[in-house]
């Protein structure tokens, strides 16, 4: 289980402190899938960042399985068994495809194992598998191309920046699926930062984050109709 407690990241501007997370608090259960969302700056992906590692937080505490992770460094903290995909995922020079697989799955994977990852992703394996991961890769490709690294191995927790962002609509159906296989699994735990309403509907739990704070936490059922009859922007409505 996750537990955050009362987590706060600052930052200075023109000598002026300002808090964009502001003592957030909240859990995720075991096998849970809770939905981040809300306006656009509100500060999910600081939040996110905090939670990964990439940010250290000014405030606050980070524990999972009662373990508390608030000081940990991001090594350290994907070794306590958090996994997360970037909403913009680095490049790298000089590696392969499947050497990025075996990595992300931390042992040698054979070629079927690395095709079925790429494939799980909507990747055409064998066009990618000696492909460098460098800037000749398009953004969609990447992106998937992450998500894959993140599901190469087994988590307690994944988080998930906005995986929808830049990959066509037939990819975002089999991303769906890969979600939908997690969460029924219910092994890992996964937070996802989203505004598409596809993605908001899969959750347990959803969390609204505006101005830096929870505006508001609950079960799917509860939260999603108030944030559809508020008419939201934030919510990315599947109108098919
Ligand atoms: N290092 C920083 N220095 C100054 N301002 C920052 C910094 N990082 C983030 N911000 C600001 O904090 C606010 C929250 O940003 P964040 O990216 O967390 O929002 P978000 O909720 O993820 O937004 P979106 O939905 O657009 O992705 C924004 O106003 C952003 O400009």
């Amino acid at each position: 289980m996750l537990e955050v407690k009362n987590l706060t990241f600052n930052v200075h501007e023109n000598g002026v402190e300002r808090s964009i997370v502001e003592n957030i608090s909240f859990q995720v259960q075991d096998g849970e899938m809770l939905v981040i969302t809300g306006p656009n700056g509100g500060g999910k992906s600081t939040l996110a960042k905090v939670l990964m590692g990439i940010e250290k937080a000014d405030g606050g505490q980070i524990l999972l399985d009662g373990e508390d992770i608030t000081g940990y460094d991001i090594d350290h903290r994907a070794g306590a068994g958090i996994g997360f995909a970037f909403q913009q995922p680095p490049r790298f020079k000089g590696m392969t495809v499947n050497k990025l697989l075996s990595l992300a799955a931390g042992r040698e994977l054979s070629e079927p194992e690395c095709c079925k990852m790429l494939s799980a992703v909507g990747l055409c394996a064998r066009e990618y598998i000696k492909r460098e991961v460098d800037g000749t890769l398009s953004g969609g490709e990447m992106k998937r191309l992450e998500i894959a690294t993140v599901l190469a191995r087994h988590h307690k927790l994944c988080i998930f920046d906005e995986p929808e962002a830049g990959i066509d609509l037939w990819s975002f159906s089999m991303l769906i699926q890969q979600f939908e296989k997690i969460h029924q699994k219910k092994e890992e735990s996964l937070i996802l930062i989203s505004h598409q309403e596809r993605i908001i509907q899969m959750a347990d739990r959803i969390m609204v984050i505006e101005g830096g704070k929870v505006a508001a936490i609950g079960p799917r059922d509860e939260i999603l109709p108030t944030l559809l009859d508020k008419g939201e922007s934030c919510v990315c409505m599947d109108r098919e």
